[in-house]
């Protein structure tokens, strides 16, 4: 069953157990994947602010994965790697270097940094973190959007 993305946001005044159990349970089927919602398993044990925070990130995933990010995993020995990714096309080398130049000092200022190739007027994009086993977490997303607002002023369209 295709879930749809605008499914993940958490129905308010639920009691907050149904809530964790339906954020879980629509995540996993929306990515298929058992690191992600191994990880939303373990949020179902921990305070209710970290439980917003999660719903929080999710919500802005969802709506990052509809403006042309995607969520890929990739299983390697023992572990799974969580990504976050999007390519960008600009109208030239210059407008591609411009972005990554503002992008770069934002990543300075999260220290969070990207994982990112360019070829000419393409820019690709993969984000995880490092620090937690290359698993997504809100640095992440928040990176995501803070890279999805230089690219709407630089420009940047989708490949
Ligand atoms: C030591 C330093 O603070 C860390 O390695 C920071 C730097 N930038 C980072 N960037 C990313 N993408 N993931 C991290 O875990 C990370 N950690």
């Amino acid at each position: 069953m295709a879930t749809s993305p605008s499914s993940l946001v958490v129905e308010e005044g639920l009691p907050l157990p149904a809530r964790r159990n339906m954020l879980s349970s629509r995540f996993s089927a929306l990515i298929h994947s058992q690191t992600l919602s191994n990880g939303l398993r373990s949020m179902a044990t921990t305070s209710n602010a970290a439980l917003r925070r999660q719903a929080a990130s999710t919500t802005s995933l969802t709506s990052l994965t509809e403006r042309g990010w995607q969520l890929s995993f990739a299983a390697s020995t023992g572990s799974a790697t969580q990504k976050l990714s999007r390519e960008y096309t600009f109208k030239d080398f210059s407008e591609a270097w411009g972005f990554m130049s503002r992008v770069a000092l934002v990543a300075e200022k999260l220290n969070h940094h990207p994982e990112w190739t360019n070829v000419y007027n393409r820019v690709s994009i993969a984000l995880t973190t490092h620090d937690e086993g290359n698993q997504l977490t809100a640095l992440d997303v928040k990176l995501a959007e803070r890279i999805e607002a230089i690219a709407g002023q630089a420009g940047g369209g989708e490949s």
